[in-house]
């Protein structure tokens, strides 16, 4: 029989092996990892211990180094055991002899008295976490001199930010949630909020969507009946604000079960639009369209708040074939487009490789983006394009890293 609590333990400790040693998401591992977790308190308990452990892993690890005569290998079983129990205690406030007992629980013999040995040093010490999480070497170093305010911005998960389906409510809507708004449509509320029971779930008068990931489908404007592709779509986020913004949406992605959550996300939002499972690379459309979002798939580096696995399992390989495969995407997206039809490609990845040295499609010439199309406080780069990262706007609780270019067919 597990101790109360064991089960959680394990799951977070393969959640955190998933990512580290099979370069998965916390998403992707999430499935086999809490299969056999029971009641969604645990889950959630884990996801938090495994989120926060990956968030603060340098930190964690230059805790135990300090409490070790010699070091412990990276890949060392009593290593991820520490980190984990580091992480609860001094993250999620679990107290030290729920920690000890859950943890070493999940060794036997002599790694077991070891990792008693540095937790009992470590906590003896009072020991404690910095302010804001240590970069890993590599990340600090492709994030340069914007890395100390990124890694600002991941010390706490981020608010909840709402896309309203109707913009002329937004002020209705925060004065009824409690909530601030930082343009019409966008409402944020404070962070941990349970979203399902939250008013006006269940009848779709808004949807989860950061205030940066909102930007690509506003800065194609309001749609008049027009039609627009939304390249790359699931699960639906910028289907639903260009439906809402009166387009006549065309919805394409190869991914059939994040289809299916598109679906489920305009059945409960009451938006149409009409969905196509393919593959972009291999897919022609019938008639050419007046606007296309390519919303492109990345490294996804720019949501390290929310998943932030991105800062261990993303590198140079992962971040090239990105810009590859988005540079393809954009080539063929831009031969889809009517003349004087507007192309918006975005990305949540803070890679250059995936935003700002990709390059303007042959046929098609840059449509800058303006100040005034944008949230008080960001401006657009000298060259008309939009970078954001998640240490911007800090004061009203950031915003997540995307990159966003507009171009026009001439
Ligand atoms: C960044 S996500 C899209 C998020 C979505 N636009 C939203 O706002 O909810 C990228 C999407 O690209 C899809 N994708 C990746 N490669 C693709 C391809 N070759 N053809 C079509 N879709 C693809 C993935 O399944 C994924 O849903």
């Amino acid at each position: 029989m597990d101790i109360p609590g064991l089960p959680a333990r394990r799951a977070a400790l393969n959640l955190v092996d998933a990512v580290l040693r099979r370069g998965e998401t916390l998403d992707q591992a999430a499935g086999a990892a809490l299969a056999r977790v029971k009641g969604d308190a645990d889950r959630a308990l884990a996801r938090a211990i495994a989120g926060e452990t990956l968030r603060w892993k340098v930190d964690l690890d230059a805790l135990i180094d300090s409490a070790t005569r010699q070091r412990l290998p990276d890949d060392a079983k009593p290593r991820a055991v520490l980190q984990l129990m580091l992480a609860q205690v001094l993250r999620l406030e679990t107290p030290p002899h729920a920690v000890i007992a859950t943890g070493l629980s999940l060794l036997i013999g002599g790694p077991r008295r070891l990792a008693h040995g540095v937790f009992s040093t470590l906590m003896k010490q009072n020991a404690a976490l910095p302010g804001v999480p240590t970069l890993p070497e590599d990340v600090a170093g492709r994030w340069g001199e914007r890395g100390d305010a990124i890694a600002a911005a991941l010390a706490e998960p981020p608010p909840l930010d709402l896309a309203l389906r109707d913009p002329d409510a937004t002020a209705e809507w925060a004065e009824r949630m409690g909530g601030t708004s930082l343009l019409p449509g966008h409402l944020r509320l404070p962070r941990g909020t349970a979203v399902e029971h939250l008013p006006g779930f269940r009848d779709g008068a808004w949807w989860v969507q950061d205030l940066a990931a909102s930007l690509p489908a506003r800065l194609l404007g309001p749609g008049e009946g027009r039609t627009a592709l939304d390249l790359c779509a699931a699960p639906g986020g910028k289907t639903m604000q260009l439906a809402a913004q009166g387009w006549q949406v065309t919805s394409l992605d190869n991914s059939k079960r994040r289809l299916e959550r598109l679906r489920e996300n305009l059945a409960r939002t009451r938006l149409e639009a009409e969905v196509v499972l393919a593959d972009a690379l291999a897919w022609e459309p019938e008639q050419k369209f007046d606007a296309i979002l390519l919303d492109a798939p990345c490294t996804a580096t720019g949501t390290a708040r929310r998943h932030p696995d991105v800062l261990h399992r993303i590198g140079p390989r992962q971040i090239e074939e990105m810009a590859d495969l988005q540079a393809r995407l954009v080539q063929r997206a831009a031969g889809w487009l009517k003349s004087g039809g507007r192309l918006v490609y975005a990305v949540c990845s803070l890679e250059a490789e995936e935003g700002e040295d990709q390059v303007v499609p042959a046929g098609l010439s840059p449509l800058p983006i303006t100040t005034g199309e944008l949230p008080a406080g960001l401006v657009p780069t000298p060259s008309g394009s939009l970078r954001t990262d998640p240490g911007m706007l800090a004061e009203n609780g950031g915003l997540d890293g995307f990159f966003v270019s507009r171009w026009t067919k001439d």
